[in-house]
């Protein structure tokens, strides 16, 4: 049982954040951080202890030596290893994994030191194997195979947990993992926040798998003396950083990162929360909630050395996150972890007639050649591309899906307003009936006085005041020379009087009676006092044309205004029924994309079968091998025996002077 180890790593301050005279500061003494006031007072209950703290005067190697430098040396003893760097955004766990040519980071330093131990190590022979990943919105990405995405988790006996169909490099040397290294940063997912200009965006794993074999054991033709060969996982991880997403003004894809990124380490938190509690309270790890958190299940509870550097922004406007950051390492400082070397078991050992890991390599080389005649990385490249070609119709789909819904909405709107305006419409043209009605009151009346309505008022009825007696030529017939006008003519062309079509064009057939309006019953008004009403009625006709001309001109505005609705209505139809059909193709695409992934799938399957029969047949062939070579001792050994025998009884004969034939 070993514990985790855990360091706190303050970065430098920002030059133009820090304020010594107003800021709260962090205090570093020994392993102990605590807060302190302005004035230097600690503040009470933020102290937190480590098992290192780092502050800004420390440089990568300063860390990587007392820190990561023994869980190397144990990893290349067939230990699991693991190192991460966890903080909020922008407070150095970039730099500390990576770091920068002048101060190389932990990665970089962890795979030197691999090496020249290794190079040191002569009693053993080694074979290293390294892969990158990213977890990038809770999706594996290979960053050494461009395209080689959204990876599934597996777990089986021989390999543990793992994540397939992950690139793994065979390397040799350095220089040619920091190239890989390279080529997978440019792969990485970075982004521009308001914290930090190149912020990761994802987490990523880089991983070195370590098998070493006593080179003894491998030259030794002798079975009983082969040793185990160890197999040991070293992850070196660099998260993304926890952010506020008010202080990073993230939005669009950065706000979709920043949540998946929050979530994957809220996850972690409460793996981490369990683990430090005690046996009894721990009940369920929840590992399988985040694909982060599964990947790292060794390195957390398990069979793994891990290190975990939490990392510190100094700054006054980070004081909350920073404490957070804090409680998370006093928590993880709790967990403890069974280490045991991994040894391959004695049924392996047996089959170690010769050098084993030059074997495994000679395998590994005609596996990839067999491969390659089977034409299988061709089927998996297509695999790779009909996965990609479905993800991205999926992709076209969902767009197609969301503008079609837009244009739902769209329509639905446009409806709508046609409704509104209709009834706007149908409210103007009972305006204009009712308005025309006023000017064109019963030319048979226009003769009555208002004297004469009087007798009306006295029934307490409303009474217009605008009320105009008006000739008897008002209402008249169209003259012949409108008849050929495409429009109906302007009310001003008619002056006092009103063209006959264009009445009822404009009453919708029906003229109202002035006198039917004036009887209206709800209407509770005044009667106007009779002395005071002026004999000449208030409205003229010119006051009245003008009124028709302006609500015709709006009437017509509005017909216009439909009309161009209608047409714009008519366009997103047909729109919208090319977009169904669009979506209607796509999906027969898809599906037939799908069944072609599917047969690829099965061949493939078929593929793998074979190629396991082959290895099983390798197998059995090797135990032939071995079989018939130790048989083949053996028997040499008899002869050898029998020769010995034979020797001395010829030998023993001579010397009794017997004659010997043979
Ligand atoms: N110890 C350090 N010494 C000098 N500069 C540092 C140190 N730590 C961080 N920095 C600088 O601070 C900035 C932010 O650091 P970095 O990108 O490593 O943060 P991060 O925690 O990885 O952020 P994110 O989670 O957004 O990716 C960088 O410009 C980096 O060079």
């Amino acid at each position: 049982m070993e514990k985790i180890s855990v360091a706190v790593r303050f970065r430098p301050p920002t030059p133009t954040a820090v304020d010594p005279s107003s800021d709260r500061i962090w205090k570093v003494e020994d392993n102990r951080i605590s807060l302190h006031w302005p004035l230097g007072t600690p503040i009470s209950g933020v102290s937190f202890a480590f098992d290192y703290v780092f502050d800004q005067s420390y440089s990568n190697t300063m860390v990587y030596d007392p820190l990561i430098k023994s869980i190397i040396r144990a990893a290349i003893n067939g230990f699991n290893g693991t190192a991460f760097a966890y903080g909020q955004t922008s407070s150095g766990k970039t730099f500390t994994m990576n770091g920068s040519e002048e101060d190389p980071g932990i990665i970089p330093l962890a795979v030197k030191d691999v090496f020249s131990t290794i190079e040191m190590t002569t009693d053993r022979e080694f074979l290293i194997r390294v892969s990158y990943m990213e977890i990038y919105n809770e999706e594996i990405n290979d960053l050494l195979t461009l395209g080689n995405q959204k990876l599934p988790i597996h777990e089986s006996l021989e390999r543990g947990i793992y994540v397939a169909g992950l690139r793994e490099e065979i390397v040799n040397s350095s220089e040619q993992v920091i190239e890989l290294l390279k080529l997978g940063e440019e792969n990485r997912h970075f982004g521009e926040t308001n914290m930090n200009a190149r912020s990761s965006r994802s987490h990523t794993i880089f991983r070195m798998v370590i098998e070493s074999s006593a080179r003894d054991s491998m030259e030794s033709e002798d079975v009983s003396n082969a040793e185990a060969i160890r197999v040991s996982v070293l992850n070196l991880v660099d998260l993304a950083g926890s952010e506020r997403i008010a202080k990073t003004g993230a939005g669009g894809a950065r706000l979709k990162e920043g949540k998946h990124i929050n979530k994957s380490l809220m996850i972690l938190g409460n793996v981490i929360n369990k683990l430090s509690e005690s046996g009894k309270q721990r009940g369920h790890i929840p590992y399988r909630d985040s694909k982060l958190t599964r990947i790292l299940q060794p390195a957390l509870g398990g069979n793994s050395k891990t290190s975990i550097i939490c990392t510190v922004a100094p700054e006054e406007v980070h004081i909350e996150e920073s404490r957070g950051t804090l409680q998370f390492a006093s928590r993880a400082k709790r967990i403890t972890n069974c280490v045991q070397v991994n040894e391959v078991g004695p049924s392996v050992l047996i089959l170690t007639d010769a050098a084993l890991l030059k074997r495994q390599k000679q395998e590994i080389e005609e596996l990839r050649e067999k491969l390659q005649g089977s034409h299988s990385e061709v089927l998996e490249q297509v695999i790779l591309k009909q996965r990609n070609d479905m993800h991205k119709s999926e992709l076209e789909r969902e767009k197609l899906a969301m503008e079609l819904e837009e244009e739902r909405k769209r329509r639905a709107a446009l409806e709508l307003c046609i409704k509104d305006q209709q009834k706007k419409l149908e409210d103007l043209s009972s305006l204009c009936t009712s308005d025309y009605a006023s000017v064109s009151i019963q030319p048979k009346k226009s003769s009555r006085t208002m004297l004469d309505d009087a007798s009306v008022s006295k029934h307490n009825v409303l009474r217009t005041p605008n009320f105009k007696a008006v000739g008897d030529d008002f209402v008249m017939k169209r003259p012949s020379c409108f008849m050929e006008l495409d429009s109906s003519p302007t009310l001003e062309a008619f002056g006092n009087t009103a063209d006959e079509d264009l009445w009822m064009q404009l009453n919708k057939g029906c003229i109202t009676d002035l006198d039917m309006l004036q009887l209206t019953p709800d209407i509770k008004c005044q009667p106007l006092p009779l002395f005071d009403m002026p004999h000449e009625p208030v409205l003229n006709e010119d006051a009245g044309s003008k009124r028709c001309h302006s609500l015709a001109t709006e009437c017509d505005f509005i017909r216009q205004q439909l009309e161009a609705l209608r047409e714009k209505y008519n366009i997103m139809e047909t729109e919208c029924t090319l977009l169904n059909e669009e979506n209607f193709s796509l999906f027969g695409a898809l599906s037939l994309s799908k069944q072609e992934n599917e047969q690829i799938r099965a061949e493939k399957e078929e593929l793998l079968d074979k190629l396991n029969e082959e290895k099983q047949k390798l197998k059995e062939l090797k135990k032939d091998i071995q079989r018939f070579s130790l048989e083949f001792v053996k028997k040499t050994g008899l002869q050898v025996a029998l020769h010995t025998k034979l020797k001395e009884v010829s030998e023993k004969m001579k010397a009794l002077k017997v004659p010997c034939d043979g």
